[in-house]
């Protein structure tokens, strides 16, 4: 056993030709938060991407939970960003977090009862019980990131990969959410968060990676005060003096 959930190597990738991230290390381990913070085209969600094995990297190596990516495929839970989601599906909520095993599910066949079972028990850790015979259409924000939490939840991951969970939702819901994260790295789950809410990374995260194609800064919010690692990791140049 390891506690470390997540081991990024030296890792590199190319799209259409293009370096995308470079010699990128980052390490997050059993109960810990971190925000994956960077620019736009910084290559936040190409990380999460060659993570979960959806991309080909060029160069390095990922583990998790201690075994090859390729390996752990069912140890990575992924919520992607809210706007990829079919929200306009005609089903409800229950049905939508047991989609997340759906790749257990043989083709045509109903699916068994412990994925009920499975869903269920995601739907009760982020608080959504009640709901779950709603159509997903007539979901607020806030609760559809629930919902996608709860998707990823039924693999009942070691590691937690969320894209830009905080984009669009109103102070109280991303308090319900930050909650729900700590509860869940509580549980011993680790957490790699992408997100633009600096506010929200420093209240939800333990360490704060800065990326621009490769890891600029990573550390505790507290010791990143420093304005010029910042303003490196934004690539602005010559903005101090
Ligand atoms: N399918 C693709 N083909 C070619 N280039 C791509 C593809 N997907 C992303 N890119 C490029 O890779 C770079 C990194 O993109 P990525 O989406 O990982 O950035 P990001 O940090 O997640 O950005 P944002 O904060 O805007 O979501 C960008 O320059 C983008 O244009």
């Amino acid at each position: 056993m390891t506690d470390t959930a997540l081991l990024v190597r030296g890792v590199a990738a190319r799209l259409a030709g293009r370096d995308v991230l470079t010699d990128v290390d980052l390490a997050v381990h059993a109960g810990e938060i971190v925000a994956l913070i960077g620019p736009n085209g910084a290559g936040k969600t190409t990380l999460l991407r060659v993570i979960l094995g959806l991309l080909d990297r060029h160069a390095g190596t990922v583990t998790v939970a201690g075994q090859p990516a390729e390996r752990a495929r069912g140890s990575i839970g992924y919520v992607p960003q809210r706007h990829e989601f079919a929200w306009d599906f005609p089903i409800t909520v229950e049905q939508a977090v047991r989609t997340g095993l759906a790749h257990r599910t043989r083709w045509l066949r109903r699916p068994p009862r412990e994925h009920t079972t499975a869903a269920r028990a995601a739907l009760d850790r982020v608080g959504m019980t009640e709901l779950r015979h709603r159509p997903v259409g007539e979901l607020s924000g806030g609760q559809r990131q629930r919902v996608l939490v709860a998707r990823a939840l039924v693999l009942q991951p070691a590691l937690l990969l969320l894209d830009e969970p905080f984009t669009g939702l109103d102070q109280p819901t991303q308090t319900v959410l930050t909650d729900l994260l700590r509860r869940l790295a509580g549980d011993g789950t680790a957490l790699l968060v992408t997100t633009h809410d600096h506010t929200a990374a420093n209240r939800l995260c333990d360490r704060i990676c800065l990326l621009n194609r490769t890891v600029i800064a990573d550390a505790a919010p507290d010791e990143l005060r420093d304005p010029a690692v910042w303003l490196r990791a934004f690539g602005v140049t010559g903005a101090a003096s």
